[in-house]
């Protein structure tokens, strides 16, 4: 019956998790503590890591030691601009468009450097096929203190208790954070976006401002127990569950686990305290490192997927049904 086997086989959709790593610097950490929380929450998709030539061999290899599919990309740029980014080093964010040419995958998860997944995800990816699914983000911290947003003092997740004044127009669209979000490569995509971006001035949230735009037509928000902008946890503490929480995304100044000192505003709360030390314990979990794993062949645990049950989308923003599939 060798043939239905090999079609069966040829048939099965390429699926992977990707995360983009650039420069020498501590940000390897997080991919590494990324890789093992994956595998502690036994999804079945690989962790593919685009990293920018300036990666050095030694954290190359590190990753490949964490079992992560390393690809070498070329660094995607905006055009010149005076435009001073809320973090100056954002400029190296457009990288990231690189993965939509990962056209071996029929669909990815992207996922930063400073996120953990705590729980199984990889029913999303059953989600219907056309769609760019992301969680909304806020527009209340600092960092966007240079935002029309955030001088009205506006923001998406509480629509209602600072409406978008009406001489400016209908609110802003939904805004995702590009964190994380769920897509499928193809190469028109990906030769436009790289050709629209030569075009279009920079704005604040770099990359992240261009994608909101680019996929506007097709952003579905999804529940933010798949991507918790930790900010969330001061900003809007009636969105969020941090017990339902399956994706802890650690970018709020000084929440990035491997530098944490507690200093900065917020870093003492017990919830970020729990959440940092819930990352560094699946960072020093030597019994999750890739050389430990000796899973018998075709044996794997299941991880049971609770249906998801969100009720924390601010009113009349559809929450797409991310339908938990049944682990085969
Ligand atoms: O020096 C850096 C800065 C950023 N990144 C990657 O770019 C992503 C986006 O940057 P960051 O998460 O710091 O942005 P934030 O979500 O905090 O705005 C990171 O998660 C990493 O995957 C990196 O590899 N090296
Ligand atoms: O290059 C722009 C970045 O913009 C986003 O980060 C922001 C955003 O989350 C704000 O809402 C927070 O206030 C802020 O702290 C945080 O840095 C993405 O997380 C990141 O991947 C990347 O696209
Ligand atoms: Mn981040």
């Amino acid at each position: 019956m060798a043939p239905t086997a090999e079609i069966a086989v040829n048939e099965t959709p390429k699926r992977a998790y990707v995360t983009f790593l650039a420069g020498n610097g501590d940000y390897v950490k997080g991919v590494v503590g990324l890789a093992k929380g994956l595998r502690k929450c036994n999804t079945q998709y690989p962790l593919v890591v685009a990293i920018l030539p300036d990666v050095p061999d030694e954290h190359r290899e590190i990753l490949k030691s964490q079992g992560c599919i390393v690809r070498e990309i070329e660094p995607v740029y905006p055009p010149e601009n005076q435009t001073k980014f809320a973090m100056a080093y954002y400029v190296i964010n457009y990288s990231k468009l690189r993965i939509w040419e990962f056209v071996e995958y029929e669909k990815l998860i992207y996922l930063d450097g400073d996120i953990q997944v705590f729980d199984n995800i990889d029913h999303l990816f059953e989600n219907p096929n056309g769609y760019f699914y992301a969680v909304m983000d806020c527009f209340c911290e600092k960092s966007w203190s240079n935002s029309p947003q955030f001088k009205i003092g506006y923001c998406q997740q509480c629509p209602d208790k600072v409406k978008w004044p009406a001489e400016l127009g209908s609110p802003p669209p939904l805004y995702f954070n590009a964190g994380m979000f769920v897509y499928e490569p193809d190469l028109v995509t990906y030769n436009t976006l790289l050709e629209t971006v030569k075009t279009t001035p920079p704005t604040l949230f770099a990359e992240q401002d261009f994608l909101n735009m680019f996929f506007r037509e097709t952003y579905k928000p999804i529940a933010n127990v798949y991507n918790l902008v930790v900010a969330m946890l001061w900003r809007h503490p009636e969105n969020v569950d941090v017990e339902k929480v399956k994706v802890v995304h650690y970018c709020a100044a000084g929440s990035k686990p491997w530098r944490y000192t507690g200093e900065e505003e917020n870093m003492q709360r017990d919830d970020i305290k729990m959440l940092v030390k819930k990352w560094w314990d699946i960072y020093e979990d030597e019994s999750l490192d890739c050389k430990n794993i000796n899973i018998t062949k075709g044996e794997s645990e299941t991880v049971p997927i609770e249906p998801l049950v969100d009720d924390s989308l601010p009113d009349g923003v559809e929450l797409e049904n991310s339908v938990p599939s049944i682990a085969a």
